[in-house]
């Protein structure tokens, strides 16, 4: 049996510093859990003389990815560096030569992870990629093992830090979106070009993969519906919380009789919301499952430290895997042919802000449109908007539950009302009864 397990790592930033320091500060309590060492043999980087916050030996550091993927001593490649195209076919490269993967990289796994998958499979290799999804919380090993028996019918969660970052202080301290965003990079939760953080994208490559997890199907990137959070103002956050709700980046999975919506948005919850309270980078899965019910998984979405534990967790579980002499895991090849609700399947409750002409009559004109399909209301608010040019009102809604055809339906006829000057906003609300 192996004394020593060699790894080759393929990044050195937020997440592989992470990694370095995790084995080395716990080396002694991951000894004595698998009975052997791990060292890092070689760490692909791009810039060499590039000042590190770890100490490293540098004949350790490398630029040619060959040192690794060809490097017989390596048994394990960890990739922390990003990237799809070029980092699939090294991935690929590494399984054909028998190395067992371990990976935070969502963007690739979202799209190419089932053949990643497969072609471990058809080699004996591992691939484990628990970082991928909600930073350090074991979430994908909690769907794919702790709650195997199940069957999951519904999750929502908040699986992106940057934004829940960006929300929380805008919400809490009013400050603007560029500055909080900078924030989220400097502290290494961002990705590299935020666009996937702040448009949603970044949490859709997630959902995607929970999804497909939990539901056992082929559900691909293009079958989530997202929406980022670059649109959310001030004045939606403010009157949000007039109204009782806080407002967040939500990701959604349902299925119901064997059709599924997945999709990423601003979401408005209810202030005592289990998901409304959870702040800054943290992240959160609310998972219910047929028989266990109502469960929630809650931990650092992002970051350094939080994200190199999930990472040398799947390594330690690889490392066992090796000493035995077996691979695979329990992520299982689809099942069901993904079929998708249409928006006619998909119910919700909405907030909705528009400007308006302040006179008699604008307000009948309006909830008409709304009752024309149905569409009656929970809550409404009506201010004048006294530092606007003069009869201009503000009307804030909150309907009932109602599928999303309907709703859009009054969308657009609100937008051929004449009293209607602008819709300013609007967003699903849900976490209520
Ligand atoms: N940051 C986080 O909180 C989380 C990140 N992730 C994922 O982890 C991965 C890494 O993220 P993070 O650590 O933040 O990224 P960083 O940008 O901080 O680090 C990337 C590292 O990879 C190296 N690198 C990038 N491209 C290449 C290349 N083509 N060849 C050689 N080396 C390369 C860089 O080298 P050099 O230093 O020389 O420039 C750098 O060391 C990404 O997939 C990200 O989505 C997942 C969960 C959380
Ligand atoms: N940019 C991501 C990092 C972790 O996946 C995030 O903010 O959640």
């Amino acid at each position: 049996m192996k004394q020593q397990i060699n790894i080759g790592l393929c990044g050195l930033g937020t997440v592989g510093s992470g990694v370095v320091k995790i084995l080395e500060n716990h080396q002694e309590q991951i000894k004595y859990k698998l009975g052997c060492e791990i060292r890092i043999t070689k760490i692909l980087v791009n810039d060499i003389l590039k000042k590190r916050d770890v100490a490293i030996d540098p004949s350790v550091l490398t630029t040619n990815v060959d040192d690794l993927i060809y490097n017989d001593e390596i048994d394990v490649v960890v990739e922390v560096m990003g990237g799809i195209d070029n980092t699939y076919t090294i991935l690929e490269q590494a399984i054909l030569q028998k190395k067992h993967i371990i990976t935070a990289n969502k963007d690739l796994m979202a799209v190419s992870g089932a053949q990643l998958l497969q072609l471990a499979k058809e080699n004996s290799c591992d691939v484990f990629f628990e970082a991928s999804v909600a930073g350090g919380i074991p979430i994908l090993r909690s769907l794919s093992d702790g709650l195997a028996s199940d069957r999951i019918q519904k999750m929502m969660g908040i699986v992106n830090g940057t934004t829940n970052f960006i929300l929380t202080k805008m919400t809490e301290e009013q400050l603007p979106f560029a500055s909080v965003l900078k924030e989220a990079q400097e502290l290494g939760f961002a990705e590299s070009d935020p666009t996937a953080d702040v448009e949603g994208l970044d949490a859709a490559r997630k959902m995607t993969l929970l999804a497909n997890l939990a539901f056992k199907m082929n559900i691909r990137l293009e079958d989530v519906e997202t929406q980022g959070i670059t649109m959310i103002t001030e004045d939606d956050l403010k009157f949000a919380n007039q109204l009782g709700y806080t407002i967040k980046l939500i990701g959604i999975a349902a299925i119901n009789d064997g059709k599924v919506e997945v999709g990423v948005e601003p979401t408005l919850l209810p202030n005592d919301h289990p998901l409304a309270l959870v702040k800054n980078e943290y992240n959160a899965v609310y998972v219910y499952g047929e028989a266990v019910g109502e469960t929630m998984f809650y931990g650092p979405g992002a970051g350094s430290l939080p994200t190199a534990s999930a990472i040398v967790s799947d390594l330690m579980a690889a490392v066992k895997n090796i000493r035995l002499g077996v691979s695979g895991n329990s992520y299982i090849s689809p099942q069901y042919t993904t079929q998708l609700k249409d928006n006619k399947e998909r119910y919700s409750k909405y907030f909705i802000r528009m400007e308006v002409d302040d006179e008699t009559g604008t307000f009948f004109k309006v909830t008409d449109i709304f009752a024309n399909q149905k569409v009656s209301f929970e809550k409404i608010l009506q201010l004048p908007l006294p530092n606007k040019e003069l009869n201009t009102a503000e009307i804030v809604m909150v309907t009932h539950t109602v599928n999303k055809q309907q709703f859009l339906n009054c969308i657009e006829n609100l937008s051929e009302l004449s009293v209607v000057k602008k819709i300013i906003s609007y967003y699903r609300v849900d976490g209520e009864e």
